[in-house]
């Protein structure tokens, strides 16, 4: 395990692979995740990449850190990593908060991105509204209150049997994580958006959804991409909003192809 301390944040993270060596793709966890969930597509992907793996602040071994924090405050702990382990011009992979902060980390460095996998993620996830409501749900009950919603917008019917093992330990993960930083960061996505710096965006860039995303679902994705300019939008068939758990093999097909398709040179190192 390794664990660094960035932005008064301890952050842990695993490196696989040789940055210097490889292109580098950073994965981003989504919220009430840790990086485990990027597990299938890491097997996957290494030989072939050089891969950085991190618990955002708030979620799985990291710190909450100071609260309120922002977006902003994600983007700027991922920049302080990519520093620390001297890494330029990386492929950066968000699952769905983890979409909004590689657009922050976009906007704030463009000098540590070459290109953006936007995955099951938007340009605005859900309303205040809508944040508030989760917000005050978790204050009173408790994460475990949520569970089931949830799990209804993550996994389809076929991954939610109750003999799979595997929906179990990710209903365990959600409620597992600390909830000030699962709070912290519902308020953070609350107050994103990123419709205006969408535009600006001039990497390759990908946009993936599960055809049964209930969190970010396919119309809401396809709207991102028309923001993005020549951004590719690919749906990943019997999936919803965690296609590194449900479909791993799907999602490292499409994002080997997108990356093979970027010309040489474009992409560390
Ligand atoms: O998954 C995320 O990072 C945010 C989107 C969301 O609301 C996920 C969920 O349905 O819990």
């Amino acid at each position: 395990m390794q664990f660094a301390r960035i932005n008064d944040v301890t952050i842990h993270y695993q490196v696989i692979g040789a940055p210097a060596d490889r292109p580098v793709i950073v994965f981003i966890n989504s919220l009430g995740t840790d990086f485990r969930i990027w597990r299938d597509v890491v097997v996957r992907l290494a030989g072939e990449f050089a891969i950085v793996l991190y618990d955002k602040r708030g979620h799985g071994l990291s710190d909450v850190g100071q609260l309120p924090s922002s977006i902003e405050d994600h983007a700027t702990d991922l920049a302080g990593l990519l520093d620390l382990l001297s890494v330029k011009n990386a492929v950066i992979s968000g699952l769905s908060v983890g979409g909004l902060i590689t657009q922050s980390l976009y906007q704030r460095r463009p000098d540590l991105v070459s290109a953006l996998i936007l995955c099951d993620t938007a340009h605005k996830i859900g309303t205040a509204e809508s944040w508030n409501a989760r917000i005050a749900a978790v204050e009173k009950n408790g994460i475990g209150s949520i569970v089931d919603a949830v799990m209804e917008r993550w996994f389809t019917p076929a991954f939610r049997r109750p003999e799979n093992t595997a929906y179990s330990g990710y209903c365990n993960m959600l409620v597992r994580q600390p909830v000030e930083g699962y709070l912290a960061a519902c308020a953070a996505i609350r107050d994103a958006d990123f419709t205006e710096a969408a535009k600006t965006i001039t990497v390759p860039t990908i946009c993936v959804v599960g055809d049964q995303d209930g969190s970010t679902p396919p119309d809401l994705v396809l709207s991102t991409a028309r923001l993005i300019s020549g951004a590719r939008y690919e749906v990943i068939r019997d999936c919803a909003h965690i296609p590194c758990v449900e479909q791993p093999e799907a999602l490292t097909t499409i994002i080997r192809a997108f990356l093979a398709s970027i010309p040489p040179g474009e992409v560390s190192p």
